[in-house]
């Protein structure tokens, strides 16, 4: 093998430092390059010709020495790498790409001298495989910046892109659009199908989501079924029609998972820059705030930021800081309107309708406080107190001879999915006295139709302790016939709304008639809610109702009046 140096000097050959100091033979320096496990070779730094290569190298590579010394540094450099065709010597430790002779590319760090070799100016490099090094940083770094199941931008990485196209925006004068996205109801498919089809339901959304976007917009994963946009530069300065229904049609065209046929809806609150707020967190948060504006606005809809909407959560901050408190300071009282029975005309029944005496608030309407109560969950205990106070009620009026009537409570999704609310209905009973017959229990349409099967296990177990079960709001919430005849159902209450068109117009009377029937054929008794005038009530009498409830008979009224009537009218 040839020397490294036929009369190599200190300063042509910079690499005998320490170790050739001693001016010890140069095969030893020899073996040292050519067995060195990693690889390494020399190359002209004029014409880049290889002049000398390890079989490390060789190895790794794949080419042969012969092969080696036929080739220059541009063979393993791959032309991208090189910038503008030149090839400038690796900085100290640099990552570059090189191609192995099977075509891999792999990243090596390299660290190179100069040195004469053979009277010709060279560089003498070592290249370290990086390869799996640089996979698995880029992995980790993926990781944090991606959402594991659907491969999208996660919060992170949003995040940075908002914070960048603000800064844009700014220099440019342009516009941008924060869309905040949630899937209608996925938790029920969810729960329904299983997670699995859950999981592909999501990713199918994500993938169609990013094919209805521009390259330079970004479509993030929130987690859950949140999804996050950024748009940009929309034509007209406004948000246009074509990307809006761009990504609806990404959501709501049929999709296939596992053998279901699903079209999902979603909701979707969206925030402008500079209208609705110059930086990253304040268009995330009113882009927010518009979402759960349109969930609560019946799903299925977009709503745009607007500064009332912030009003909204200021108030319902306010409620929920006062909830907290209210059952310990004894500010829940019971109101009870009266159900009249449409042929005797007597009182034939009580329906328990909470009232929250706020000190700074004043009387506070179940429809303000409600909702609010059901999303912390505080409406599990605030529903207890509601069932034990109505038994206790009324079981104190039945003490005092007062006529006999059921008492109706109404309850909440959250309050009859917690585990355990059967045996708090018998424990509210125990504890009052009262026979489970005048105990009714109002369950919404729409709590029905969630996992019927969980439903109808808790109504017959219900049922069989003498309970009785009602429908409320009947009609809002589309409840087909065939579960409707599985539910130990005693009372049918047609909601408000229809009670208030049925006069207007012949579809609103025949609607109202067919749930008469409807109601009479599953064994139900019908409550009219809402009835306001006599000729509202004589329509429904003619038509076979049972009985009505609503301001023409009375307001839901305090105990002392609600006293009064059952002594009257029971
Ligand atoms: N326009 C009109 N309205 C009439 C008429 N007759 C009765 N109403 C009103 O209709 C509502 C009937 O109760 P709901 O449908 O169960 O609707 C209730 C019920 O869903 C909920 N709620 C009330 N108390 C409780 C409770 O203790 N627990 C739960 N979970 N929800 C409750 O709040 C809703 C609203 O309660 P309220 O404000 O007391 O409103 C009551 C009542 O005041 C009428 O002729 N015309």
């Amino acid at each position: 093998m040839r020397p490294f140096h036929r009369a190599p000097t200190r300063k042509t050959l910079p690499m005998q430092g320490r170790g050739w100091r001693s001016r010890r033979p140069l095969t030893r320096f020899d073996d040292l390059f050519q067995d060195h496990p990693q690889p390494m070779w020399i190359y002209d730094l004029t014409s880049l010709r290889f002049l000398r290569v390890n079989a490390a190298a060789c190895r790794h590579y794949g080419y042969t020495q012969a092969e080696f010394l036929r080739m220059t540094m541009h063979d393993i450099r791959p032309p991208a790498a090189e910038g503008q065709g030149t090839l400038r010597p690796a900085e100290p430790s640099a990552v570059r790409t090189h191609i192995r002779r099977d075509g891999l590319p792999i990243s090596v760090r390299i660290s190179s001298h100069a040195l004469i070799y053979e009277g010709r100016r060279a560089r003498l490099v070592f290249a370290l495989d990086v390869t799996e090094q640089m996979t698995a940083e880029q992995e980790l770094k993926r990781q944090s910046t991606h959402d594991a199941l659907t491969g999208l931008p996660n919060r992170n990485l949003f995040q940075d892109r908002l914070e960048q196209a603000i800064a844009y925006a700014v220099r440019y004068g342009h516009q941008l659009w924060v869309v905040v996205l949630d899937l209608d109801n996925f938790k029920l498919i969810n729960d329904t199908l299983g997670h699995a089809s859950g999981d592909t339901l999501l990713q199918t959304v994500a993938a169609r989501l990013r094919a209805a976007l521009r390259e330079s917009e970004t479509v993030a994963r929130l987690g859950g079924d949140e999804f996050i946009l950024l748009l940009l530069d929309q034509p007209a300065g406004s948000l246009s029609h074509r990307t809006v229904q761009a990504v609806l049609e990404a959501v709501s065209a049929p999709m296939r998972v596992d053998a279901h046929e699903l079209a999902l809806t979603c909701s979707m609150g969206v925030a402008t820059y500079p209208r609705d707020g110059d930086s990253g967190p304040a268009l995330f948060k009113h882009a927010d705030i518009a979402l759960y504006r349109a969930k609560d606005g019946g799903r299925n809809q977009l709503q745009f930021y607007t500064s009332e909407m912030n009003a909204r959560v200021t108030e319902r901050t306010l409620i929920e800081g006062h909830l907290r408190n209210a059952l310990v300071r004894q500010e829940f009282v019971l109101y009870f309107q009266p159900r009249i029975d449409c042929v005797s005309g007597r009182v034939v029944g009580l329906e328990a309708l909470l009232r929250w005496r706020q000190p700074e608030l004043g009387l506070v309407p179940p429809d303000r406080f409600i909702g609010v109560a059901e999303e912390t969950g505080r409406i599990v205990e605030i529903g207890e107190w509601v069932l034990y106070e109505a038994c206790r009620q009324v079981k104190a009026w039945q003490d005092a001879g007062l006529p006999r009537v059921p008492v109706a409570v109404n309850v909440s999704a959250r309050q009859f999915r917690q585990s355990g609310f059967v045996q708090e209905v018998n424990g509210a009973l125990l504890a009052s006295g009262l026979e489970p017959a005048y105990l009714e229990l109002e369950l919404t349409e729409s709590l029905m139709m969630q996992n019927v099967e969980g439903v109808v296990a808790a109504m017959c177990e219900l049922k069989e302790s003498g309970v009785r079960l009602s429908i409320d709001d009947f009609g809002t919430g589309y409840s087909s016939l065939s579960y409707l005849r599985r539910f130990p159902l005693d009372y049918l209450k047609i909601d408000r709304s229809f009670v208030r068109d049925m006069l207007h117009d012949a579809p609103g009377g025949a609607i109202v008639r067919s749930m008469i029937t409807l109601g009479h054929s599953l064994g139900c008794r019908i409550i009219a809610e809402g009835v306001e005038t006599p000729d509202q009530l004589g329509y429904l009498a003619r038509e076979g109702c049972d009985e009505i409830q609503g301001f023409l008979c009375s307001r839901p009224v305090p105990v002392e009046m609600a006293q009064v009537l059952l002594t009257a009218g029971g």
